[in-house]
This record gives structure tokens, sequence and C-alpha cells, in this order.
């Protein structure tokens, strides 16, 4: 099932260079954390206080083993339906009717059955808060890299002030223990949903698709590009799809929610084309 090469995954590249999702609402208004409900603040405190790398390599080994669980994408997808996002500022639905709209939105614009699937599925490693995770800040919000220098671009920067790795002269400088242009893959990124999925799915989906689910909280980067010095050339393309399904990710969470039961039997054969039953999590 594994795409071999680019082309074998996106016969029509230009196409979907074309596709910007149009929102309902207009964009200025999501992510508006300078008006942030208090939980969202909470949590970014808390995740940006308590990301450091020692925390980072820890929660990799412990997550890894994908040893917490063994059920298949939609009795996940079900699962999550109990767990509301505490660091999102833009939608009160709940995740499951949030991966339902974005995967929605992409099959709406022609996208190809794997990204129609990447939507389905994105967010589902914020299932980890079951398995054992801290707490939320360990599970949701946008990511950046430990281990280096954290980004004035990120949102709450300020709260960074109080991570123990902040005044480690290992870890401060701009490139801290990374080489230049050493590939994102090289990176340890903030733990949260978008690691843990990416363990839960490498076997089973093409590169791209991994790409965005481990990014796509990323905003420092996708968003921002704060940290284009740590990335390669092979980050410079698979970064061009996160681009695009950002737009489908965050402002599908102005439409109408859709219906589970009519949309379940399309999305249920859609994931048996690339997962078996159960899956390990
Ligand atoms: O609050 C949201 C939410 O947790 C998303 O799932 C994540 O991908 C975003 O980066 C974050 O801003
Ligand atoms: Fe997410
Ligand atoms: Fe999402």
């Amino acid at each position: 099932m594994l795409a071999e090469s680019f082309s074998q995954v996106c016969d029509d590249w230009e196409h979907y260079l074309q596709c910007k999702y149009v929102p309902v609402n207009p964009v200025e208004s999501f992510r508006t954390y300078d008006v942030a409900k208090p939980s969202v603040v909470k949590l970014y405190k808390e995740q940006h206080e308590n990301q450091t790398v020692d925390f980072v390599l820890k929660s990799r080994k412990k997550f890894s083993q994908l040893d917490k669980a063994h059920m298949g994408i939609w009795e996940a997808l079900e699962m999550l339906n109990e767990l509301t996002d505490e660091s999102d500022n833009d939608t009160e639905l709940s995740q499951i009717e949030h991966c339902l709209q974005t995967a929605e939105a992409l099959r709406k614009d022609g996208f190809d059955d794997w990204m129609v699937l990447t939507g389905l599925i994105h967010d589902l490693g914020k299932l980890l808060y079951y398995f054992g995770a801290e707490g939320q800040w360990d599970v949701v919000g946008d990511t950046f890299p430990v281990g280096c220098r954290f980004s004035e671009k990120i949102v709450y920067p300020e709260f960074f002030k109080s991570n123990p790795d902040y005044n480690n002269p290992a870890y401060n400088t701009l490139c801290g223990i990374y080489e230049p242009n050493c590939g994102l893959d090289n990176v340890f990124m903030s733990f949260g949903h978008d690691e843990y999925m990416y363990m839960v799915a490498e076997n089973y989906l093409p590169e791209e698709a991994l790409y965005i689910i481990r990014y796509h909280s990323f905003y420092g980067q996708h968003r921002e590009n704060a940290y284009t010095h740590l990335m390669n050339e092979r980050d410079h393309e698979m970064m061009k799809w996160v681009k695009i399904f950002n737009s489908y990710d965050l402002y599908s969470k102005s439409d109408a929610p859709p219906n589970i039961p009519e949309l379940k039997p399309y999305y249920q054969a859609l994931i048996r084309k690339f997962f078996p039953d159960e899956i390990n999590w």
C-alpha cells in the first residue's frame, strides 16, 4: 500500500495547488489568541513550561511501544468524541465532527483518497490523552522544536521563559543541538497528537500523508516560517502539502456539523482501503 514516489501518490498536483479552501467565516476570525478563552491560555502556559528535551525523549519512548490499545480507526474516532480540545479557540464541535468536516472539505475539492483519509485521522493521536498523557498540554495545541531557541512567532512565546531549557546554553541558540538544515526528521518536536499519530500510522500511509499528520500543528513553520534553518529539501517539498492541508483543517471549522450516520459507510470503506481492521495504538 505504501506509495513509492510522489507522482504515484498525486496525479494532479497542479489541480491541488489551485485548491484553496474558502472559509464561510472571515479568515481573521480564526486563531485570535489575543482574545482567547482562559482554558486556552492555561493550556499553552503548561505546554510551554513543560515541553523540554527530556520530556520529549521520555514521551517518544513511552508511546512508540504502541502497546496501549488494539482497535480500528472508526472505533478510535468514536472514542475521541468524548474529548474536548482545551487548546482550540475556534471550534466547540466534537473531535469526530471536526475530523469529518476536514475530510469532507477535502473530498469536495476532489483530493485523492489518501488526502481525504488524512483529514479524517489527522487528530486521532489525541487519544493519547487516555493512554497515560500528563494532561492536555502533551496532547493538543501547536507544536514546536525543542533543543533549540523557541521562536517568538509561536503563540504565547512569553511562557517559554519558565521552561527549564530556556536558559540552557546547549539549547537556546538558533540551531541548538541540531545542524543547520538537518531536516525535521532529525528534530525533536514538542510531544503531542501529531507525533503519536505519525507513529501509529507509519506503516500504512504514503509519505505525504504521514508528513501532514506529523507536522500539521507546527504553525511556527507552516505559517510563520520560523524554522526554515532546520529544514532540508525534502521538508520544503513536503511542507507544501501541510500548507494546503492547513486551510481545510482550520477553516472547515466554520462549516455546518456533519451528519455522522450518513457519512459513516463511505468513511468505513475508505479506512479499509488503507488500514487493517485493527491496529496497534
Ligand atoms: O488547538 C489546535 C488543536 O489542538 C489542533 O488539533 C492542532 O493541530 C492545532 O495546532 C491547535 O492549534
Ligand atoms: Fe491537530
Ligand atoms: Fe484538526
